[in-house]
Order: structure tokens, then sequence, then C-alpha cells
């Protein structure tokens, strides 16, 4: 089909031109035949990447032709918007023109300004290059160093051009990849707190696609398609302009060059022809390297990640044998795109520098032989210096002119390029968008169920949720995205101060009720929860904190940032009415060293007056000018600016206990505790929920086996495996039931211990009818041996 079409344009383009030099004036058309080749190949140029070829095979099957769509300028305006929107390429870049930021408009136009410039250098260069031959041939040597000072004068202005110019794209490619992080960062961290990643990675979105990697197409592919386009006005512009000089001082020097020129182009047209051969699937190529350097990458993040547990298994070989075969695969890969490119590279040079370089130089020969056989040429000094001029500059702009075609023919890389980067950023910031708009419809129809809210705010929107100070699950099953059903119908409720105790078998589903009260799993028909309205009123402890790259207080306070701890502080000097605490950094070094973590802090901090009880304000700030900004009156404590790699310089313990002071510094009224204490010695471990409980009142659900902390609870959830027929049991396969009461830990801890003791004595009872048995079997069988040599035997 490529081919057929590229036949057809070689024939309508040199019949075109066969026409306009019939018609016009001859001396014309050698630049119309320039503007035909520049057509032609930006046309080939322009051809589509196989991958939306097969999208647009896909729509015309099922949808009706375009042109039968249009009856007014409406339908234009939105086949055009449409068209937009189904090209990954111009929906990124009319959001460059959305952006309006103005720099990126400043940096192309000084890039194309630059490049008119540095065209109108070249062209003087050359006349000056035939000047310098001219008089050189006629012996004038003061004409021939004057126009050696111009060419040398000339210099500055080049330099200084082609400095500007990579300048000016090196700042074109800076502004596009800020435009376009900045609007996927806005996706994939929206400011209202939407669980956009989650969703992503976990395959939970409307298109249900999962993205693998976030990360590459963030920085890397955005990076690759600024600097793609950023070289793109270079590539395109550049040669065009290098072809039509070319055409125009070759049409001004002879008026018999014409037949050449469309020899020219028709050599142009059979060259951009055969070169399709040797192209290679640019856009396919560039996304197979992606992915392939992009598992290669993953393998490498994910051994960094677990250097240590990796260590200590002695993981090694096995490490290496993974990397080994994903570097295999990528190393085959480069080596087919190698070859494919050094045969592309070939032809591209052999065609396009050597093959129409020798018919440039021929077509600047045509004059000079066409004049000596017109009548009324004289031979002498001064034609020959002419003809001489003429060829030079029109041989170094018809080489280079060559060569700029070749470079325009190339520029077709560059596109198929950007068009495959554009489909891997657009697709990424599609699905951003589903997920997004998605929960935005949630919380548009939550809107209209609740009054008085606002919904930015709010812990969780939907359908299925109203508001309250308490946590109730009314009839909700928990199913997992892959649709497994955990627990058919869980109910339960707790209002501040009910302690939740959560206990049940391993995978039953007991993380996965705060992954619904968290947002990230869907809330099913017909389950019906109550929550507190803010994101503030509940807190989440893992069993592993997530700590970010800052100082101590950073940790402590995530995920409020630094403006956020100071304002919080500043509002409460100004107005405090209820008298309540101010958490400024003393009072967060209390809550360090009630969890025995002083020794973390970068200074010696011995606070003789420290007081334990939380209602007290260690207040030392000077607060006499309350007026003034947040961070000058704000006392920010050195010893709390500590820079670590704090989840490697923290033992897991350490993490826990770290983990804790946040929960206390933000004081939730409640608080998702998932064995979130599991490493912390016990009397500490007490210590910690007592704090949380007892001091600061926030109502925990909690999930931990140790039975030391079962004083701090007064309800308990209890999940237990159900099979077919609904009796339960306790391995680990199947969907669970739940039961929810009141906990009297004293009973139950009672019950438990008189639990273990009968169970040691049925133990115990069994190894001692055991025994019986045997001593029994022995006496039977005793024939003459001696007894202890047979007691041997039987009990081995
Ligand atoms: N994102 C997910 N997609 C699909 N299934 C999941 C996902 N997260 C968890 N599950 C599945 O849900 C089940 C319950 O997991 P959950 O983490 O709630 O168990 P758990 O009761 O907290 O177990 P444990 O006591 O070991 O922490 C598991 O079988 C798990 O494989």
């Amino acid at each position: 089909m490529d081919s057929t079409i590229a036949r057809g344009n070689v024939l309508l383009i040199n019949s075109l031109h066969s026409l306009l030099s019939f018609y016009s004036k001859r001396r014309k058309s050698i630049t119309r035949s320039c503007y035909l080749i520049i057509v032609y190949t930006l046309f080939a140029t322009g051809s589509k990447s196989k991958k939306s070829k097969k999208k647009k095979s896909i729509e015309n099957q099922t949808t009706t032709p375009w042109w039968k769509s249009i009856s007014s300028l409406k339908d234009i305006k939105l086949l055009f918007n449409n068209y937009l929107e189904n090209s990954p390429t111009l929906s990124l870049l009319s959001q460059l023109i959305h952006s309006k930021n103005i720099n990126t408009l400043i940096h192309f136009i000084s890039q194309i300004s630059l490049l008119f410039i540095k065209a109108w250098i070249a062209l003087t260069v050359a006349k000056i290059d035939g000047s310098l031959v001219s008089s050189l041939v006629s012996r004038k040597f003061k004409l021939f160093f004057k126009y050696l000072s111009f060419w040398l004068l000339l210099g500055i202005p080049t330099t200084l051009t082609n400095s500007l110019l990579v300048r000016s794209r090196m700042l074109l490619s800076y502004n596009i990849r800020q435009v376009l992080t900045y609007n996927i960062l806005n996706d994939y961290l929206p400011s209202n707190g939407n669980s956009t990643i989650y969703q992503l990675i976990n395959s939970k979105n409307p298109s249900n696609i999962s993205i693998s990697d976030p990360n590459h197409r963030l920085t890397s592919t955005v990076e690759h398609f600024a600097n793609s386009c950023a070289i793109l006005p270079s590539q395109l512009l550049a040669p065009v302009l290098d072809i039509l000089i070319a055409g125009n001082h070759l049409s001004k020097s002879s008026e018999n060059s014409s037949e050449g020129t469309l020899l020219l182009g028709l050599v142009a047209n059979l060259s951009t022809f055969i070169l399709r051969f040797f192209t290679p699937n640019f856009s396919s190529l560039n996304s197979m390297r992606n992915s392939l350097e992009n598992k290669f990458l993953e393998f490498h993040s994910n051994i960094i990640l677990n250097n240590e547990e990796i260590a200590l298994a002695k993981g090694h070989s096995r490490e290496i044998d993974i990397l080994d075969v994903s570097y295999f695969e990528y190393e085959k890969f480069e080596r087919m795109s190698l070859r494919r490119m050094a045969i592309y590279n070939f032809a591209v040079t052999f065609i396009f520098k050597y093959t129409l370089g020798a018919f440039g130089i021929f077509l600047c020969a045509v004059p000079s032989f066409t004049a000596v056989y017109t009548n009324g040429f004289i031979q002498d000094d001064d034609a020959i210096a002419k003809l001489s001029s003429d060829f030079v500059a029109n041989r170094s702009l018809l080489l280079k002119a060559s060569d700029s075609l070749g470079k325009l023919i190339q520029s077709k890389k560059n596109i198929q390029n950007i068009t495959g980067y554009a489909d891997e950023i657009y697709e990424f910031q599609n699905i951003l968008r589903d997920i997004n708009d998605f929960a935005k419809i949630e919380s548009i129809v939550d809107t209209n169920t609740t009054t008085g809210s606002t919904n930015d705010d709010a812990l969780l929107v939907g359908p299925n949720v109203s508001y309250g100070d308490e946590i109730t699950f009314e009839h909700v099953p928990l199913i997992t995205p892959n649709g497994n059903v955990l627990v058919k119908d869980l109910s339960f409720s707790i209002k501040p101060g009910d302690n939740l105790l959560i206990i049940g078998p391993n995978g039953c589903g007991k993380s996965s009720l705060f992954r619904i009260l968290g947002g990230l799993w869907d809330i099913k028909d017909p389950g019906k929860l109550i929550v507190p309205h803010s994101k503030k009123d509940l807190f989440y402890l893992p069993q592993r904190s997530y700590f970010t790259y800052g100082s101590l207080r950073e940790q402590i306070i995530y995920p409020d940032s630094y403006d956020d701890y100071r304002n919080k502080i500043f509002e409460l000097k100004k107005n405090n009415p209820n008298d309540e605490i101010i958490k400024d950094d003393d009072y967060l070094i209390n809550l360090l060293q009630k969890v025995n973590l002083e020794y973390l802090l970068e200074c010696d901090y011995s606070d003789d007056d420290s007081d334990d009880d939380f209602s007290s304000n260690n207040n030392n700030i000077n607060t006499s000018n309350l007026i003034e900004s947040p961070s000058s009156c704000v006392f920010m404590n050195p010893c709390l600016d500590k820079i670590e790699k704090w989840p490697d310089f923290l033992s897991i313990g350490e993490q826990q206990r770290l983990a804790m002071i946040r929960l206390y510094y933000h004081q939730p009224k409640f608080a998702v505790l998932d064995e979130c204490t599991s490493s912390i010695s016990s009397d500490l471990e007490r210590e910690c929920y007592r704090i949380a409980t007892k001091d600061l009142k926030i109502t925990v659900l909690s999930v931990c086996h140790r039975t030391t902390l079962w004083n701090f609870h007064s309800k308990i959830l209890k999940f237990k495996r159900i099979n077919e027929n609904n009796n339960t049991f306790d391995n680990n396969e199947g969907a669970a039931t739940t039961i929810f009461t009141n906990f009297d830990p004293d009973l139950r801890l009672q019950r438990h211990e008189e639990l273990i003791s009968i169970d040691n004595s049925l133990k115990r009872s069994d190894e001692l009818s055991k025994r019986l048995n045997n001593l029994k079997n022995m006496k039977n069988s005793r024939s003459g041996r001696r007894p202890a040599l047979m007691y041997i035997d039987d009990d081995e």
C-alpha cells in the first residue's frame, strides 16, 4: 500500500512540475521543483506509526466516514476536537498551548528566528565562497582579501547563532517537560487525596489497565518527548530553508536548468521510495526498548529495595540469574536495532549525501555548459569568473541542500519517536484522568446526598457513605479487587472510647477491612458505612510505616509539611480559646522521650522540666510579637533537624516507635493499628497503647496477636473461616464470617489461661496414655530378652 502511494506521489509531483514549467516562466520552475521536493518529503516523513494506523483501521470499521457527518461549522469544530482527543501527539501539544507558558512560546519563536538567521548566514557564506573563487580566477587579489575578511567576520554571527540555537532548544525542551510533568503530577498525586496511585498500580481503574512503570513514564518518557519536540523545528525548518535557498539561487543563475531540476526532483522522489525499504519502524523499536529497559530497571530497584534480605538469604546468584536474563533480552534487542539502524544510516548517507550530491554538482554544471553554447557568449576572463563563482556558490548550496534533504527524511525517525512517546504519556494521563473522574463523580453524588460538607477534606465519599461520630459497617461485603469474597457480611459499630480488638487467621481479611475504610476498595452493595467526616479524624498505622526523606521532625509530622506545622503553632499562639496544647518542637521531643527515642536527637537534650502531663505546655518561645509571619515567630529546635535515610537507619522496632509518635502528634479521634507494635518489646508496647488510649483518648481499632494488649480493648471482632456448609473451621481456605461482641479482657484472659492449662493437661494425658500402651505392649511381648533394651527399641 505504501509503495503504491509513493509511486503515485512520484508521478503526481513530476506531472505537476511539468505543468507548472509549461504554464509559467521556466526560470521559476526550479524554485517550484524545490517546493515540490519539500512537500513530498514532508508527506513521506509524516507517515503514521503502525500502532496509530491499526487504531485507525479499527475505528474505520466501526464509524461512518468523517465527511458524511459534517453538516455545519459546529460539526467541523467537533470533528477537529475529536481528532485532537484521538491523536496523542496533538493532544500533548495542545496541553502545551493551553498551559499558557509564555516561555515555551518565546523559545519556540527565538528558535525559528535563529534558524532564519542561520540560513541567511549560510547563503551569504556561499556567495562569498563564489566571490572568493571568482576573484582568484580573475587574479584580483585586493578583492580576494576583502572577501576573505568578510568570510572571517561572518564567523562571529555564525558561532553566536549556533550557540544560541543550542541554548534555545534546551530551554524549549526544559519548558515542555515542565508543563507536562506538572500536568501529570497534578493527576498522579491529586490534592483532594484520592488514592490514585494505589488504583493505578492495582489496575483498579475504569479501563482496567495496570501501569507498571509510572516512574519511568513520568521521568524518562516525558524527558525524551520534550527533547524530541524541541529538536523538531531545527530538524524540519533548517533543511526546508536550505532547499528553498538553493533552488532560488540556482534559478537566478541561469534560465536553462529546469530540466536538471526536474531530474533532481525525480531522483529525490525515487530515493525516498527506495529508502522506505530500509526504514525500520522507529516507533515500535522505541516502545520495545522502553519496555525492556524498564524491566531491567525494575529488577535492579527490587534488589536495592530488598538488599538486606537478599544479602542475608545469600540470594546473589539467583538475583544475578534474573538480571542476566533481563539484560540478555535487552542486549539482543539493541544488537538487532543497531543492525537495522546501520543499514538505514548507510542507505540515507549514500542516497542523499552522495547520489543526490552528485546530481547537485551536475545541476550546477548545467548553466556553465549551456551558457557556452548560447549565441553571443564571449569567453573572456569576466565571463569565466562569473561562471566559476556561480558554480562554486550553487555547488556549496546544493550539497548542503542534498544533505538537508537527507536530514529531512531522517526527521521521520524523530517524528515516529515523538508519536511513540506521546502514545505512552497519553495512555498514562488518560488512565489517571479516568481514575480521578470516577472519584469526582462519586464525590458529586455524595455532595448531592449530603449537605454542607466540603469534599476535599472528607475521609470517604460515595453513595454508600454517611457521616457521624462513629465507625459503623452495616452489611458490608469484603471483596478483593479480583472479586474474591473474603467476608460476605461484615457488621459492627464503635463509638469514641470503644477500643476494638480484631483477631482472626492469616489472610482472612483483617487488613482488607481497613482498605475499605481508607477508600482503597469500593464499598459494594448493600453495604453502608458511617465514618467521621474529616480525614484528620482517622489515622492508619501499618506494620511497617512509611518514612520520607527529611529531618526527624518531618518524620513525626508526616503527612503535614513544615508550613502546616508552623501555621498550626502560629494560629494557636495567636488564638487559643480552648487552651489546646501547642504541638511545637518541645512537645515532639517530649514524645520522643516517652518512647525512649531521645537518642535520635541531633544534640544532647536534657529537659529537666519535662512534664509527663500532656496538658502542660512547654513553651519557651518568645511570643511577644505574634503578628509576624509564622516562620519568624515559631522556634525550631535544631535537635530535630537530623537528616537520615530513616528506613535503613532505624530498626523495625524503632521505626514502629517513631510511627507511634506520629500518631500521638496527629492525635486523631480514631486510629487503625494494624500490628504496628509487633516488634516493640512487650512493656514498651503496653506503654505505647496506654499513651494512645488513656492519655490522648484515641479510639483504636487494632489487629494484634499479643494477649498483653487485650486490656486496652472493650470490643472484639473475630474472623472465623467457614466452609461450604457454613460451619466454622480454622484452616486458611474459603471465606470468613465475623463475630462482633463486647470484650471483657480479664474474663477472656482468665479463660484463655484456663484453656492453655487444659490443653497442656490434655497433651500430657495423651502422652501418658501412649506411654501406658507402650508399657502394656512390652509386657505382653516379653520373651526372655533384657527389658532395658526393649524399652529403647520401643521408644525409638
Ligand atoms: N490488592 C489486592 N488485590 C487482590 N487481592 C488482595 C489484595 N490485597 C489483599 N488481597 C487478598 O486479600 C486477602 C486478605 O488479605 P488481608 O491483608 O486482609 O489479610 P489479613 O487478614 O490482614 O492477613 P494477615 O493476618 O496475614 O495480615 C488475601 O488473600 C490477599 O491475597
